[in-house]
């Protein structure tokens, strides 16, 4: 089986939104301290690095990540390569082939160096959502911190895609993935009450 990680790594310097959290893991034993064994505690923001945003993060009467459907983070996924564009919108996928996927992941390679929190990034346009949900696409990913333009505060992507019934996978990277179709795996945490999780996102070939 070939699995191709499109997971970003976890590090105690990985960028996250400006102001939010910082990512921190250490151990808070270690082997000579306790005597038996080190352990790990983790702090970070729900939304670093690889990570699906549950509806809850922006309507406070949305599902929260333990009412997720897992159905929706395991199967079949085309990625489509749409680069230098700063703002998605259905005429970019017209040449696009939806049969027999429900999951999107698009590659924009609008953020390339990871090591820093981007300033501009491709978005999405609002009326894309009804477009994808007609082809019957029920989850989109982008290699990308947010859905939205960085400086929204209405969020009208993330917004579009709920009352369209598309669920959000963020931060994916796609930087070795060729388009085609893949079986994606992206399950996230089974963390009551939150508001989104990270994930492992794995592409496996077919
Ligand atoms: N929508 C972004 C996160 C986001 O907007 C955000 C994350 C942390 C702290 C503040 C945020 N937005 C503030 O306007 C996301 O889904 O990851
Ligand atoms: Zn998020
Ligand atoms: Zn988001």
């Amino acid at each position: 089986m070939n699995i191709i990680d499109i997971s970003q790594v976890l590090h105690n310097n990985i960028p996250v939104w400006p102001g939010d959290t910082t990512f921190s893991f250490e151990l808070s034993w270690t082997k000579e301290a306790s005597g038996s064994v080190n352990v790990g505690k983790i702090e970070m923001s729900a939304h670093t690095g690889t990570h699906i945003d549950a509806p809850f993060h922006f309507d406070n009467d949305g599902k929260k990540v333990i009412e997720l459907d897992l159905e929706l983070y395991i199967g079949p996924a085309l990625v489509v390569e749409k680069k230098n564009i700063q703002m998605l919108s259905p005429e970019h996928f017209n040449d696009v082939n939806f049969e027999g996927v429900s999951r999107i992941l698009i590659k924009t390679e609008s953020w390339i160096e990871r090591s820093e929190f981007p300033t501009s990034i491709t978005a999405l346009s609002p009326d894309l959502a009804p477009f994808l949900a007609k082809k019957g696409i029920k989850l989109i990913g982008v290699d990308v911190p947010s859905v939205d333009v960085l400086d929204s505060k209405e969020l009208p992507a993330h917004h579009s895609l709920l009352e369209n019934d598309i669920h959000i996978l963020e931060g994916i990277v796609l930087d070795s993935v060729k388009e085609g179709i893949y079986e994606l795996v992206a399950l996230p945490l089974p963390i009551k009450e939150a508001d989104g999780s990270p994930v492992r996102a794995v592409l496996i070939e077919r």
